[in-house]
């Protein structure tokens, strides 16, 4: 292998930068040439394609966002956009494609391996949503955001002895709300996917009073929805003062954290190796300390489940 390219696809996510630093510096140190993909599949689509060389990914390793930039692609997802991307790739003569995105890219990933070009997935996105892996790069920087919300909401919310209501993202995972709820000692954790009870959360905030709180946080994943509604159901049974804040996308900027930029660092160069070694058609993730890497299609089939454990654990301590 002599070529390869590296995009960013799906939603940014901090520590992009990092990977993509890794993965042109390691490619470099292998005598590889890397060609850098802008916008994600509209790129490979496009031909928005350029060699990157070490200091073209100077200076980004503490920047949020990514120099790539990113895109979500529909026309990717038909087989004539796939096959657009195939004769481009052949064009610029890359050999292999390092995808850093979430479970959506890695499907776009693994349809050019069907095509013959090995890719390698590197887990880029703030939801944590891959079940394969630990940790997603981004997921470390966003709870810690979350947390800098909650604290400062907490100060509002014990003022006024209000009921604050905070809607975090991830669509169908809730580990970015039961992370920063652990974290931030929110008084309860409402994810996606377990049912939750208006009438459970309303008990909480009452016993909280009676027990002398003058705060309450609730911390919401945004796969739930209706935070609003119910803002207004727990204001009317409670009788208490409440209010709602959606985080929004301040949750995908900033610079990423140690954690972030050294997980970023690890599987973007081992991405590379991989492809070096001629191995395609694999994701890598951490398990535990190690860095892994597994099927794509293995790894896409994986079903991801909240830590129930840890959502046990929220609970207890939050009394
Ligand atoms: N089944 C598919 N086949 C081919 N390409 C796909 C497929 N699904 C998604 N993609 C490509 O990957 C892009 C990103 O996917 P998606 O919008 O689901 O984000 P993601 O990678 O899951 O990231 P995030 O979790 O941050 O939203 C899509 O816009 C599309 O270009
Ligand atoms: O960039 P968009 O399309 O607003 O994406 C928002 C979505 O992206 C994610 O942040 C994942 O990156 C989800 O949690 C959220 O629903």
């Amino acid at each position: 292998m002599n070529t390869i390219g590296v995009l960013t696809s799906g939603g940014d996510a901090p520590g992009m930068n990092a990977a993509i630093r890794a993965v042109v510096r390691m490619g470099r140190n292998l005598g590889l040439k890397v060609m850098g993909i802008r916008r994600g599949y509209n790129g490979l689509i496009n031909g928005e394609i350029s060699e990157m060389d070490r200091s073209s990914v100077a200076d980004i390793i503490q920047r949020g966002g990514t120099i790539l930039h990113t895109a979500r692609c529909e026309e990717f997802k038909t087989e004539e956009g796939v096959n657009k991307a195939v004769n481009i790739i052949k064009v610029f003569g890359i050999e292999g494609l390092v995808v850093i995105g979430g479970d959506g890219s890695f499907m776009g990933a693994r349809a050019l391996c069907e095509k013959g070009l090995p890719s390698v997935g590197v887990p880029g996105t703030i939801d944590n949503d891959l079940a394969y892996t630990d940790y997603t790069i981004g997921f470390d920087t966003a709870i810690n955001t979350v947390l800098d919300a909650i604290n400062k909401l907490r100060d509002t919310s014990t003022s006024h002895e209000r009921v604050s209501i905070v809607e975090v993202m991830g669509r169908h995972c809730g580990d970015l709300a039961l992370y920063a709820g652990i974290a931030g000692g929110g008084e309860s954790i409402i994810v996606p996917e377990v049912e939750f009870n208006v009438d459970d959360v309303c008990k909480t905030i009452l016993e909280g009073k009676l027990r002398g709180k003058h705060h309450n946080i609730i911390i919401i994943a945004e796969g739930v929805g209706h935070a609003n509604e119910l803002s207004s159901a727990i204001k009317n049974i409670t009788g208490l003062d409440t209010r709602v804040t959606i985080l929004g996308h301040i949750q995908r900027g900033g610079s990423p954290t140690a954690f972030d930029r050294i997980l970023a660092s690890r599987l973007g160069a081992r991405a590379v190796e991989l492809l070096y070694d001629e191995k395609g058609s694999r994701v890598v993730g951490v398990k535990g300390n190690d860095v892994i890497d597994a099927d794509i299609n293995e790894a896409l089939k994986m079903k991801k489940d909240i830590d129930h454990d840890l959502l046990k654990l929220a609970r207890v301590l939050s009394k």
